[in-house]
């Protein structure tokens, strides 16, 4: 416990010093998402170190510093209970970027963390903060031996963005980013976010002249916005993880 605390001290004072003398660019991340869902299992994976696959679930806030392709890195690694979540939105002034990590492999939360996931977007957008979704564990979500023939979702349909009721014998489709954009809301070509309509609002084709045909409405994207998926326990597009990172 007191070397945890110095060792903050010792990275938060290195931090400084190097920013000052290095004058490399820094940036501040937000890391939220559910709990379990590997938020501060990525932060290790970012910072260099191994996957460990026994992790103490984070508590409040626990800030590291480390630096990454000669960016100074400051991550709120912000704990995932539902106890906490009210702490999230608290770090959003204080951040250069948003990720927002989802475990694709735990269907029973799923749908919880998209719905919380849409809120998320509208106030990053809001604030116009860079917002990184991480599709997270694709290694335990198993392809399906007998797939489903096509659904509009995955045929790409334009104009239909219905969601697909979630359950095992769908999950893994989230597993292709574009998939998972498109269930989440975000259309990323058009730069855009469909909601669903409020019982109280007028139906998408007179409330927007391009609306879709269905009853969702579109936001307008302002911030950068990306989906990506990965795995941290193998490895797989942890490099585009950073890569996203780095170009910002
Ligand atoms: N199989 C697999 N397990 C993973 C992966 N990423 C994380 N885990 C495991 O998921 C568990 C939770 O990881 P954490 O990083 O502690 O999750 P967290 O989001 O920080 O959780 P909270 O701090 O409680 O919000 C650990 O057992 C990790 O080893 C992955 O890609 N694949
Ligand atoms: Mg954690």
């Amino acid at each position: 416990m007191v070397w945890e605390l110095v060792r903050s001290w010792f990275d938060s004072l290195w931090f400084k010093i190097s920013s000052v003398f290095l004058f490399q660019k820094e940036l501040s991340i937000a890391i939220i998402g559910l709990q379990n869902s590997g938020k501060t299992t990525l932060i290790r994976l970012l910072g260099g170190k191994p996957f460990e696959t026994d992790t103490v679930p984070t508590l409040g806030i626990q800030v590291s510093h480390f630096s990454l392709e000669n960016n100074l890195i400051k991550v709120y690694d912000l704990a995932g209970q539902t106890r906490f979540q009210p702490l999230w939105e608290r770090c959003f002034d204080k951040v250069d970027l948003i990720i927002y990590m989802i475990d694709l492999s735990d269907t029973m939360t799923l749908n919880e963390s998209l719905q919380k996931l849409v809120k998320v977007i509208q106030m990053a957008n809001g604030d116009r903060i860079p917002l990184l979704i991480v599709g997270n564990k694709t290694d335990l979500v198993a392809d399906p031996k007998d797939p489903l023939p096509l659904g509009p979702l995955q045929a790409y349909n334009p104009d239909n963005w219905e969601k697909l009721k979630l359950d095992s014998t769908n999950a893994h489709l989230l597993k292709n980013p574009d998939i998972l954009s498109r269930q989440i809301g975000v259309d990323l070509a058009a730069r855009t976010l469909h909601v669903p309509l409020q019982s109280s609002e007028p139906p998408a084709n007179e409330s927007n002249a391009q609306g879709p045909a269905n009853d969702t409405k579109q936001l307008p994207l302002h911030g950068d916005i990306a989906v990506l998926t990965v795995s941290c326990k193998d490895g797989s597009h942890i490099a585009d993880v950073i890569d996203w990172i780095v170009q910002l």
